[in-house]
């Protein structure tokens, strides 16, 4: 289980996320959604290093994430993307997959590593778990191209695909469909739902198309200027006056 309790971050005094409590399930996939600014992002960056909390605690089946650095974290299994691509320039997309892999993966991947002292047997486990995971979302026909010549869809799936590629248990997803035409955006929901299916993974997934998200997600937290606005079912949130005032209203009708 993912447990946040009491979490609050400050920036320069200023409170970006105040008590946060929520969990999220072993093996479930959670949405977290909420207005431009509401702490979705600074969330995930305290759960994953990036972000130093001011109190409150991030728990992943029990060990303590928030407040520790981000290769300490990833080394529990939990991998994530950003909401921007941030792939290496000058390398090929497969080449962005294997090293985010082998930066981040320290449960499935670097374990597999281990085992196979010859660092060819390593460059061949990369590579292949780097392949697996562009196969998984419809990438592998990018895997040559340099990330700099993608479209931004293009570099968003290879993101997600680098975070996939490190074996996460739990992994942060945090607007990956955003840039997806809409038909890249409907493959790569079809393609998460497989793949969430099929793999031993806990998911926080951010994110502001919410049809994408509403199509993945079996509860969803809302949160609203640094705290917990609502938390339910897709159908409850979407029935729930304070969430449809806060932002289900005119701006975000769902699609
Ligand atoms: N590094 C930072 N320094 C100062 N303030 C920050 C920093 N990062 C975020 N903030 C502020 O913290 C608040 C929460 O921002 P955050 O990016 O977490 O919101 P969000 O819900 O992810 O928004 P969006 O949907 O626009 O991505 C905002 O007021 C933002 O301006």
């Amino acid at each position: 289980m993912l447990e946040s309790r009491y979490l609050s971050v400050e920036f320069g005094g200023v409170a970006a996320l105040a008590d946060v409590t929520f969990t999220v399930a072993e093996r479930s996939v959670l949405g977290l959604i909420g207005p431009n600014g509401a702490g979705k992002s600074t969330f995930i960056g305290a759960a994953s290093g990036v972000v130093l909390p001011s109190g409150g605690t991030v728990t992943w089946r029990g060990a303590t994430l928030a407040g520790k650095r981000p290769d300490q974290i990833a080394r529990l299994g939990v991998g994530r993307t950003f909401q921007h691509a941030r792939l290496f320039p000058g390398l090929t997309a497969l080449e962005n997959v294997m090293i985010g892999s082998h930066l981040a993966g320290r449960s499935g991947v670097f374990s597999a590593m281990l085992r196979i002292p010859r660092w060819r047997k390593d460059e061949e486990v990369l590579r292949a778990a780097a392949v697996e995971a562009m196969e998984a979302v419809h990438a592998l026909h990018l895997a040559h191209r340099l990330s700099e010549d993608l479209t931004a869809g293009q570099q968003r799936l290879v993101a997600v695909a680098r975070a996939l590629a490190g074996g996460p248990s739990l992994l942060f997803l945090d607007e990956p469909a955003a840039g997806l035409t809409d038909a890249e955006r409907e493959l790569l929901a079809e393609d998460l739902k497989g793949y969430f299916a099929t793999h031993d993974l806990t998911v926080l997934l951010v994110e502001h198309n919410l049809g994408f998200l509403m199509s993945l997600v079996s509860r969803i937290v809302v949160f609203d200027r640094g705290a917990v606005l609502a938390e339910g079912t897709p159908a409850g949130i979407r029935a729930d006056p304070a969430v449809v005032d806060a932002y289900l209203g005119a701006d975000h009708a769902v699609r």
